[in-house]
Parts: C-alpha cells; structure tokens; sequence
C-alpha cells in the first residue's frame, strides 16, 4: 500500500514481571518508521530504549514480558505472530545489530559459518553461492582480505573489524529493517565513524528503514531523519532532526542538549540533569515524569494527565512544562 509505513508501533506497552508484579518499561508508545527512514532514539540509560527495540523484534523472554498493543511490520502485527511465524522475519526482513559485537557473535565458530548460518535459514541458496555472497558481504562492510577473515574466528579481530562482520551478517538477507542498538558505543572514536559512514552508506544502497538507538546526540546529528526522545518509557518529545535541534522543547530533550559541551544554551555554562533515571519499580506513573529532576518548575507548569501536543508540523511534545522551562539560575528566564 502506497504512503504505509515500514513499521508502526502503536500503543506499545513492555511489562516486567518483578516478584509478582508487572511494571511498564516502555508505557504506550507509539512511532512510526518509513522506509528508507533512520529514526534516532535517544534519552539516558534506564529510559527503555533496548526495551522497545528488543520488543519490536520480540527478543524478550516471554515468561516474564508482557507486550501489549501493536507492531505493525508491512501491515502485519509481529505481537501476534507465533515463534515459528515471527522467526521468518527475524534475520530476514528484519535485522538488528547490537552495542557489542563480541556477544552478537559465536566465538567458537568461523566467521563465513555465522554469515552462512543467517543465510542457510531464509535464503534458497547452494554452499558455493552462500560462501560466495558471503565473501562478497565482507567486502561491501570493508573487511580488507574477505578470504582471510571468511576463515577467522571472532577473537582474531579488531572490535571495528568485529561490527563490520555483524553488520555483514544483519544485511545478509537483504533486510527492509533494522535495528541498530548503540552500534558504535564500544569501539574507539576513529572506529565509530567509520562504522556510522558504512551504515548511511548502505542505507543509501538498500533504501532500509532503521531504528537507531543511542544516547549520543553527535551520532543523532550524522545519521538520523527524524529523532525521538525517550524518557521513563515514554516519548517525550518527536521531530525531524533539523527541528529537534533548532528547536528542542521538553525540558528533558533541553537539559540532554545543555549537558554537552558544544551546545549549551547559549552560554558556556553546562548544565547537569538533576538526580537520575527512576528504576522500573520506582517509576512515577501519574502527572508529568521529569518534574521530579526539575523542582525550580512550579507544579502548575504540568499537566495531570500529560499528552503529546503538535507544537509545530510534525513536533510533537510531551506535557505543558516546556513553556515555563529554564535552567535553574537562568536570572533573565526566571524574571519572565
Ligand atoms: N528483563 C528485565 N526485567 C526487569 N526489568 C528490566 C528488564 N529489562 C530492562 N528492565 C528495566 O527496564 C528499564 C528500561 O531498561 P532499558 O534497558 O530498556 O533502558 P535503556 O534506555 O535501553 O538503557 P541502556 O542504554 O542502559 O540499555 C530499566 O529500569 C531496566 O532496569
């Protein structure tokens, strides 16, 4: 269907089971992804980011996770799927890559048998023509002597080298999806963006929609189309990213900005989040969930019962606090 997205999330809820109680980690999120698309999510450790992205794949253990609402993947809902349904999109039209190549791959085996492995569960293909793609993999992440590292195991290489090959893997099968869960975290700096070029560049080739999870707004910047700012399970704030950096609103999306030193506020004062992210069972359910970090903001400020608003075409935030927001000490801001 013409205009429908890759991917949309409504009203997704992720529950964990703690003793004998359920406690939302994502709380009725919803998002859409085009293709073609790279959504940024973004927002501290703690505020649910793996937890969505391991639900839309359904990673979780089912014993203790309780999803509700829906997943909508080219119109099928994934909540709804059996195991044995929703292993056919996972690895094939849906790939993820993960913050650590090491525990994304097997150390015992070679690297061809992993990118082989993904390939031999969904694709028809004889083992001349999957050693032959998979050679060809290895050199389209750029993997210098593919023949070489066809026959390595993981431990032989660099953690570059190492996310490179999980790349090669996420892409074997040619993906419309993907995930990508702060694929650049554990690697050196000159490494990271190397890495972040070779993803754009085969998102450029593939036309794949990606859900890019990170806390670093520099990353957020380099890749994203649009960004979502996740907080205490919700999204707090959501725009394309030209207008989430002019014009970031929450206080939350604020504070993450002002707390890096290339974009304060105008100033050359930092500011650092108060306090931190709640655990799960100490999560605040009612009124506004940030106003607990920012207690210079009369109560007033927040709704009850706060709602996304349209701010501007496509800027959607969350609570009304952002009118009355400013850091604390800011003299001129407090005057208003
Ligand atoms: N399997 C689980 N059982 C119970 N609680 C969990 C489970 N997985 C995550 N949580 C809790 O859910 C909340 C959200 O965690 P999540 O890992 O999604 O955060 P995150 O934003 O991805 O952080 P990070 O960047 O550290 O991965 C946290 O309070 C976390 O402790």
């Amino acid at each position: 269907m013409a205009n429908q997205p890759l991917l949309q999330i409504k009203n997704l809820t992720t529950s964990f089971r703690i003793q004998d109680e359920y406690y939302p980690a994502v709380d009725n999120v919803s998002l859409n992804v085009n293709e073609n698309e790279v959504l940024a999510i973004v927002g501290e450790s703690g505020c649910g980011k793996s937890a969505l992205a391991l639900s839309i794949m359904r990673l979780h253990n089912e014993l203790n996770t309780k999803l509700e609402g829906e997943v909508n993947f080219k119109g099928q809902n994934l909540l709804s799927l059996s195991t044995a349904e929703m292993n056919k999109y996972r690895g094939k039209e849906m790939g993820m890559i993960f913050q650590d190549p090491l525990t994304a791959l097997n150390p015992l085996m070679r690297i061809g048998q992993q990118i082989e492995e993904a390939m031999r569960n969904h694709l028809d293909l004889s083992d001349a023509e999957m050693k032959a793609r998979s050679l060809e993999l290895l050199k389209k992440v750029g993997i210098p002597n593919p023949e070489r590292t066809y026959m390595q195991f993981p431990h032989e290489l660099s953690g570059g080298m190492r996310q490179r090959v999980v790349i090669a893997i996420a892409i074997s099968c040619e993906p419309k999806f993907l995930i990508a869960d702060e694929p650049t975290t554990a690697l050196d700096v000159t490494i990271q963006a190397q890495i972040l070029d070779l993803m754009l560049e085969l998102q450029e080739q593939m036309k794949t929609g990606i859900i890019l999870i990170t806390h670093d707004l520099g990353v957020v910047a380099e890749m994203a189309d649009r960004v979502a700012v996740m907080y205490a399970g919700q999204i707090v704030e959501i725009a394309d990213v030209y207008t989430l950096f002019r014009n970031p609103l929450h206080p939350y999306t604020r504070s993450l900005f002002n707390s890096i030193p290339s974009a304060a506020e105008g100033s050359d004062r930092l500011h650092v989040i108060q306090g931190i992210v709640p655990s799960l069972k100490n999560l605040p359910r009612t009124g506004c969930r940030f106003s607990n970090r920012i207690p210079w903001i009369k109560e007033s400020a927040h709704e009850s019962n706060p709602t996304l608003h349209e701010v501007e075409k496509d800027h959607w935030v969350r609570c009304t606090c952002y009118q009355d927001f400013h850091f604390p000490g800011d003299a001129e801001a407090e005057k208003i």
